[in-house]
């Protein structure tokens, strides 16, 4: 485990920890030597002669004095060095995150990754700090006592010794007894805790639907199956535990019924083997201890294995010799994507000239979003290529990538900090006017105004002092501020007041003014705005050309906004007639 450890930390550790073992095992055989000294004590005793006693409880009295100071050392090497291993896991593991594809952080990932980084690398790196000394201990301090009974009475030591091979048998079976219990509960536990999330997540839409007080199903489920899986668990330690305990049981027995026959046949002393017998029972303390501890190192080692397993998760190759784009124009060369064994983008094939914008529209899960995520190489293509400035994207440095790309999705992230260090996020360096400027030109300045505290008022936790069109303004002064040649912009779905919509469209306007923009679009008014339009479905494109064109054309594209706008205006792009949708062509935008 140790060496895992090392492994994903790197051998820098190595020094420490193995200091940290060295002094951890002194102390351990100082501690059996400490109950060593008891024999002589006890024989001068109980041996007639008490007063012999005197040289022996002063050794005594140094030993357990030596092993105070040599615990003190080892329990802080352990602490500062289980320090420096957590400092060191959330640095690997946060260079490591920062350098995975962005495509990798689904919602799942995120509560998995964040159980992982809170409890999971406290309990893995807990070990050294926390486990390691009376692991070290339970299995040191026994063996030193039993080398100390061999060098007193060899035939008691040899009994004492027949524990051992035992011990360690009834600990690998435990293992592998405990084994799938453990997994299946971590697997449970995760599953809860999740539920858990979801539940208060979802109060609004239970309260909504009236189900007030009412339990939630899932959660139950979820909660029933980590009381199965636990006590399932706490079943399958149960062997092992008493299994150890009746070893023990049955070496002490053993010592004392070959000490008794040895005393009456007069070939050891009375005072001697009482002092044996105590020495047996001190061993007998640490050993059984050794089941909780091995059982909490194994749930370390479930966890270790994790991290290491996320730690080794290839982040996007990065090119060897990066090429830098010259321009901004943007291009799909029958491209396919796959989710799974799913295709979303299907040999699709569009060219968007520099400084035009085009309008992806589209039924839900038509793929629209992920174009946007292939640009910004959240993920790679399966076939084909996607290319800015006539360079294929994986050719580009990430970083060049990402400068030269503004991105605003429909899901703004905001920190609970202020609207101005949310906007500056867009160019960290950029300086107050550049900011207010940004801020000024999303029309921002009527939501800061209206906050209390104004420009030095917090958001809230993911922005939830904002409603979603705001969060959207405060997303575009981002791009707006960062002043990307090339604009992704995936717009809001859900309704806006007039308000926000006329603001939101304002900011779109000037984010989207002079620069290569392909914006998947949810409204007729953004999509006026395009030069061109692709209608996308199952991955493909199926019509394009201009908003006024494909509404002359009276195909889907015409179907799908007349479904769109009835409610609100009548069939007002006018009647659609029902045509089939075409071969994949391939949408130039020139
Ligand atoms: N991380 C993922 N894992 C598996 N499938 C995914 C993942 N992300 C998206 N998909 C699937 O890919 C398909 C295309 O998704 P995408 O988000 O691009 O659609 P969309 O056209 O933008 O839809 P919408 O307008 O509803 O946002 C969908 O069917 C979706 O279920």
């Amino acid at each position: 485990m140790i060496r895992t450890l090392l492994r994903v930390l790197g051998t820098e550790h190595a020094g420490p920890v193995r200091r940290t073992l060295a002094l951890m095992t002194a102390t351990a055989v100082v501690e059996g030597l400490s109950y060593a000294l008891l024999v002589p004590v006890l024989r001068a005793l109980f041996g007639g002669t008490p007063q012999d006693a005197r040289p022996w409880l002063a050794a005594f009295g140094a030993a357990v004095a030596v092993y105070a100071v040599l615990r003190f050392l080892g329990d802080l090497s352990g602490f500062r060095t289980g320090t420096a291993l957590l400092r060191g896991m959330y640095h690997r593991l946060g260079d490591h995150l920062a350098r995975l594809p962005l495509g990798w952080f689904s919602a799942g990932r995120v509560g998995e990754v964040s159980t992982l980084a809170g409890q999971g690398v406290l309990q893995a790196m807990g070990v050294i700090a926390h486990l390691l000394a009376p692991f070290v201990s339970a299995l040191v301090t026994p063996l030193t006592i039993v080398v100390v009974m061999l060098a007193y009475d060899w035939r008691l030591g040899l009994v004492a010794l027949a524990a051992v091979p035992l011990v360690a048998v009834v600990q690998l079976w435990a293992a592998r007894w405990t084994a799938a219990a453990d997994e299946e509960r971590h697997v449970n536990d995760e599953e809860a805790t999740g539920r858990v999330v979801e539940y208060l997540q979802a109060q609004p839409v239970l309260r909504a639907g009236g189900r007030t007080t009412e339990r939630f199903r899932l959660l139950d489920d979820a909660l029933r199956e980590v009381r199965r899986t636990s006590r399932r668990a706490t079943l399958a330690a149960l062997p092992g535990a008493v299994s150890l305990t009746l070893v023990v049981q049955a070496m002490f027995t053993g010592v004392l019924v070959l000490g008794a026959h040895l005393a009456l046949g007069a070939r050891i002393g009375t005072a001697e083997l009482l002092a044996l017998l105590v020495l047996a029972a001190r061993s007998a303390d640490p050993l059984l201890s050794l089941t909780e501890i091995a059982g909490r190192l194994r749930g370390a080692r479930l966890e270790l294995a994790r991290l290491d397993e996320l730690l080794a998760t290839e982040p996007l190759p990065e090119p060897g010799e990066p090429v830098l784009p010259a321009r901004h124009d943007l291009e799909f060369d029958s491209v396919s994507f796959r989710h799974g064994d799913r295709t979303v983008i299907d040999r699709l094939s569009l060219a968007v000239p520099q400084g035009r914008r085009l309008a992806v529209v589209g039924p839900s899960g038509a793929g629209k979003s992920t174009l946007l995520q292939l640009l910004a190489r959240f993920h790679d293509v399966d076939a084909g290529a996607v290319r800015l400035g006539g360079v294929d994207v994986r050719a580009i440095s990430t970083e060049a990538l990402l400068a030269r790309t503004a991105i605003v999705f429909q899901d703004v992230f905001l920190f609970d900090g202020t609207i101005e260090e949310n906007i500056r996020l867009g160019r960290p360096d950029a300086d107050e006017a550049e900011v207010r400027a940004a801020a000024s030109a999303a029309r921002l300045d009527e939501v800061i105004a209206r906050l209390p505290g104004g420009w030095a008022a917090h958001v809230g936790e993911g922005g939830a002092r904002l409603s979603g069109g705001e969060r959207q303004r405060v997303s575009i002064a981002r791009a707006l501020l960062k002043d990307a040649p090339v604009v992704l912009l995936d717009e809001v779905t859900s309704a806006l007041d007039p308000g926000n919509e006329a603001a939101v469209h304002e900011g779109i306007e000037r984010l989207t003014a002079g620069r290569t923009v392909i914006m998947v679009a949810h409204r007729m008014r953004t999509v006026q705005r395009a030069h061109r339009v692709a209608f996308l479905d199952h991955g493909r494109i199926v019509e394009h050309g201009s908003h006024d064109e494909l509404l002359r054309q009276g195909g889907r594209y015409a179907r799908f906004w007349a479904l769109a706008t009835v409610p609100a205006t009548g069939p007002a792009t006018g009647p659609a007639p029902g045509s089939a949708p075409g071969p994949a062509p391939e949408a130039d935008l020139r």
